[in-house]
This record gives C-alpha cells, sequence and structure tokens, in this order.
C-alpha cells in the first residue's frame, strides 16, 4: 500500500489493514482475542465509542479503568495540551512533580515518597526489585488470577477464553519466550485459601522478600478478599519479614479516593498505582514509606526510564488526582448508579432464566455468563469452573451489534464512570436483556 492506494474504509477492512503491519492488529495481546465482530474506533467521548463506519457504541469497557470521568475528560485534556504546548519532556525534574506526590500521598498516606514510570508493568516490576533489595530475599508470593503486567518477572499462565470462545487455553505456567528460570522465584497460591497461605508462610516465609496481590481481585472477574484474608496476609508478611505489596492498578482512585488499601483499612508497605491515576495518559508509580524508598533516593538501589516521570504525564496525575480531591461525591454517586444497574442485570438474567456470576466492586463490575450455579467459595477457580465462556461471546457479539461494548472476554471486568448516565444504564440494561432473548 501507498499513499496514492485508496485507504480500507470500514471496521473489517480497516482491521486487516492494521493486522497487516501490526502483528494481531493491536499492541496488546487482550484486545486481540478473536473478536467475532471487528471493531475500529474512530473516537470516544464520555462513556461512548463511535467506529469508523459511524456506530455509537456505550462502552464499559472504557480502555480497561483509566476514564474515572469519562473519555476525554475536558479538564484533563486542557491541562495535558497546554503543557505539551509548554515542553512536556525535558528529562529535568519540573515544577509540578512535587505537586503529584504531594496529591499520591495526600489520598494514598502509605505512599510517602513515589517514582513514577510509564506502564503498570513498569511499575510492579520496579516495586518487585525494590522489595528484592529491601529484605535480600527472592521469592515472590502470588496469587492464581491476579495479573501484574507482563514482564518476566511476574507474567503467570493465564486459563484464556480461545479465539472459538472456548475455555480451553491450557494453564501455561509462563508465557512462551519468559524464561522460565525467572519463575522459579515466585509461586503461585490459590485466592482467598487462608490455609494454604498459612502453610505456605510456615514452610518458606523466611524465604519471601514479597507478597504481591491486587487487594480486590479484578482481572479474573471481580473477587473480594475473602473477610480477614488480606490481614491475614499482612500479619503473616511482617511476622516473616517480607513485604506486602498492593498492585492497585486497576482499584488505585477507582474503588475508593484512596484505592482498596482506604476501602479495606489496610496499610501495604508498597503500592503501585497507574490507570485512573493518568486518566488515559500513560503513567504509572510505585511508592512507600521513606525508609524502603531510601536506597532509591540515595541512588543505592536502581530505577530509570527515559519517559517516567515526565511532563505530560504528571500534569495528567495533578489535574485526575486534582479534579478528584475536588469531587467528594463521584464515589457515592457512582457506588449508587453501579448497584441500580447490578440489581436490574440480575433481574433480567433470572427473567432469563440465564445463571450468571456478576460482581462488583464500586465502579468495577464483572458479568459473566455461566453454564450452571455456581459452585464453592467465593475464589477465581470457583468463578471459572462454571463460566460458558461460548455463550458469553454469542451475548457480547449481539450487544455489540446493539450498541453496547464490553470486553468478550467474561475475566474482564466491566468499567463505569460519572460519564454513564442513569438513561445509559437503562440501556445497557435493555441491550442485554434483548440479547439475553436472542439466546
Ligand atoms: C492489576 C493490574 C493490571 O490490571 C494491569 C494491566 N491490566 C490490563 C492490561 C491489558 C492489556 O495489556 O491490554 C488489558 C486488560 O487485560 C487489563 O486491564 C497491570 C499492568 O499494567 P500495564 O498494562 O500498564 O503494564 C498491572 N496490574
Ligand atoms: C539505548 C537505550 N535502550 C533502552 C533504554 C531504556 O528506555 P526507557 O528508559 O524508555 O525504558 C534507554 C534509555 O535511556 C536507552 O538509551
Amino acid at each position: 500500500m501507498n499513499a496514492t492506494t485508496p485507504r480500507p474504509s470500514g471496521n473489517e477492512a480497516l482491521l486487516t489493514a492494521a493486522r497487516a503491519v501490526i502483528a494481531g492488529g493491536g499492541s496488546s495481546n487482550m484486545r486481540n482475542l478473536g473478536i467475532q465482530d471487528p471493531l475500529v474506533v474512530d473516537r470516544a467521548m464520555g462513556a461512548r465509542v463511535w467506529d469508523v463506519e459511524g456506530n455509537e457504541l456505550i462502552d464499559v469497557n472504557m480502555g480497561y479503568g483509566p476514564h474515572l470521568f469519562g473519555y476525554a475528560d475536558a479538564e484533563v485534556v486542557e491541562a495535558v495540551s497546554e503543557r505539551l504546548h509548554l515542553g512536556a519532556m525535558t528529562g529535568i525534574v519540573h515544577r509540578l512533580d512535587a505537586q503529584a506526590g504531594e496529591l499520591i500521598g495526600a489520598l494514598m498516606p502509605s505512599m510517602e515518597q513515589v517514582r513514577f514510570a510509564n506502564s503498570g508493568t513498569e511499575a510492579i516490576t520496579s516495586a518487585i526489585r525494590l522489595a528484592r533489595f529491601h529484605t535480600k530475599r527472592t521469592l515472590i508470593v502470588t496469587f492464581e488470577g491476579h495479573y501484574h503486567g507482563w514482564s518476566d518477572t511476574l507474567l503467570r499462565g493465564a486459563i484464556t477464553a480461545d479465539s472459538t470462545g472456548q475455555h480451553g487455553g491450557t494453564e501455561l505456567h509462563a508465557a512462551p519466550g519468559t524464561n522460565p528460570e525467572a519463575l522459579w522465584h515466585t509461586v503461585q497460591l490459590p485466592w482467598n485459601d487462608s490455609d494454604a497461605l498459612a502453610r505456605f508462610f510456615a514452610e518458606r516465609g523466611v524465604e519471601v522478600a514479597a507478597v504481591i496481590c491486587e487487594p480486590i481481585c479484578a482481572n479474573a472477574g471481580v473477587v473480594h478478599p475473602l473477610p480477614g484474608y488480606l490481614e491475614q496476609m499482612g500479619e503473616l508478611a511482617a511476622a516473616n519479614g517480607a513485604l506486602l505489596v498492593f498492585d492497585e492498578v486497576i482499584t488505585g482512585f477507582r474503588v475508593s479516593r484512596g484505592g482498596a488499601q482506604e476501602l479495606l483499612g489496610i496499610r501495604p508497605d508498597i503500592s503501585v498505582i497507574s490507570k485512573v491515576l493518568g486518566g488515559g495518559f500513560p503513567v504509572a508509580a510505585f511508592g512507600a514509606g521513606r525508609e524502603i524508598m531510601g536506597p532509591l533516593a540515595r541512588n543505592e538501589a536502581f530505577h530509570g526510564g527515559v519517559y517516567s516521570g515526565n511532563h505530560a504525564a504528571v500534569q495528567a496525575v495533578v489535574s485526575m488526582l486534582g479534579k478528584i480531591q475536588r469531587s467528594p461525591s463521584v464515589y457515592t454517586d457512582l457506588e449508587e448508579s453501579c448497584s441500580h444497574l447490578e440489581k436490574k442485570l440480575r433481574d433480567r438474567f433470572a427473567e432469563a432464566g440465564r445463571p450468571v456470576r456478576i460482581a462488583r466492586a464500586g465502579s468495577v463490575l464483572s458479568v459473566a455468563v455461566l453454564s450452571g450455579p455456581q459452585t464453592g467459595p467465593e475464589a477465581y477457580d470457583a468463578a471459572t469452573d462454571t463460566i460458558d465462556f461460548a455463550a458469553h461471546r454469542r451475548l457480547q457479539r449481539h450487544c455489540q451489534r446493539g450498541g453496547l461494548y464490553f470486553h468478550p472476554n467474561p475475566l474482564e471486568p466491566w468499567f463505569l464512570s460519572s460519564a454513564h448516565s442513569r438513561a445509559d444504564m437503562d440501556r445497557i440494561v435493555d441491550v442485554v436483556a434483548r440479547g439475553l432473548r436472542a439466546g
């Protein structure tokens, strides 16, 4: 294709053109699932995306979670646009940096000091390295169903819905190409299993550098920690000289102003934040108390990144967190609108006689069509064992054609925003109900 070749136009043609030059079409495997109905976005605003054929869809995937106030929030966009005009990348400390760090510390007091990064994976990898530096140990405890990015350090196997929608992907011990030795230093425990956690720490606790989790698991559908579980995790970590790391890439500033650590009242040793932090601009951060961060301050431990903490990203942080500070009701409003949505969805599935797993943490909602009633305790494996991936994909396809977009993988949660009106919530329910009737 050259400059004179007529450009393709429709979803199908543009996706084909993208796939010709971008491996898989999109620059993330999670985006390249075999989605039966191609969707190529032209623009997004508020709670909506428009595809290249002019179709308008209410979006509840919302870019996987950064847009607490909806797409293209005017305040954030204007501030970052102005920063770009003022010079967004000097590699020199900027006057905004202190303001951004102070805002993070005000909302998440456990993060007395931070370092910015460009992605959650970068920040997680650096946080794990810092924990290993602090403890002089290497073993990392992770949990089934939790996702901490794609680095060799922590990319665990995943059970994925393959392109036919079948829950058939093998449990990969590690992604192909990962250095298998990297995983010798990680162990994966079942989530919400207090006995397994206690047994592991009794046997190998003194080897553990850090135990890392999503405090509210959101990458396997929403799976809350059972009462007392995180407290037990923190106590076992402390008793064994290990660090507790909360991966709040999703939950940070999402499930409450101070994230899951505020909502659950548990103070981790190290926290990682991203998504809402930047409101759609690529930025992440990891942080802890001054003692743990000290080796970075003294250049004894290493963390870098040409674009880490660039001025445009830090402006996005200052604008987003400033808006959050000025919008205390955003979380109570979202709780009210999303509990309304959850109830209506449960009613429609019940009326249709279709088993479903719906779980929610504030404005993060997971909906998974089941093949039968869910068995077992509130745990990741209990949830996935009964998910009907093919039926879920049929529902997703019908809804996408009906003007509602959610991810075809039922393990990916829905993210609502303050831009989703009550009318949008009712429309979401109507489209889902029609999809259920279609079978
Ligand atoms: C809890 C959590 C995450 O959810 C997370 C990234 N999440 C996602 C990544 C996606 C992608 O790579 O396309 C899309 C979703 O599967 C997921 O929300 C990451 C990695 O962040 P990043 O993708 O910015 O490197 C760390 N911790
Ligand atoms: C040659 C080279 N490769 C890789 C990197 C790392 O890039 P980043 O800092 O964006 O992670 C750098 C950064 O200076 C570099 O100069």
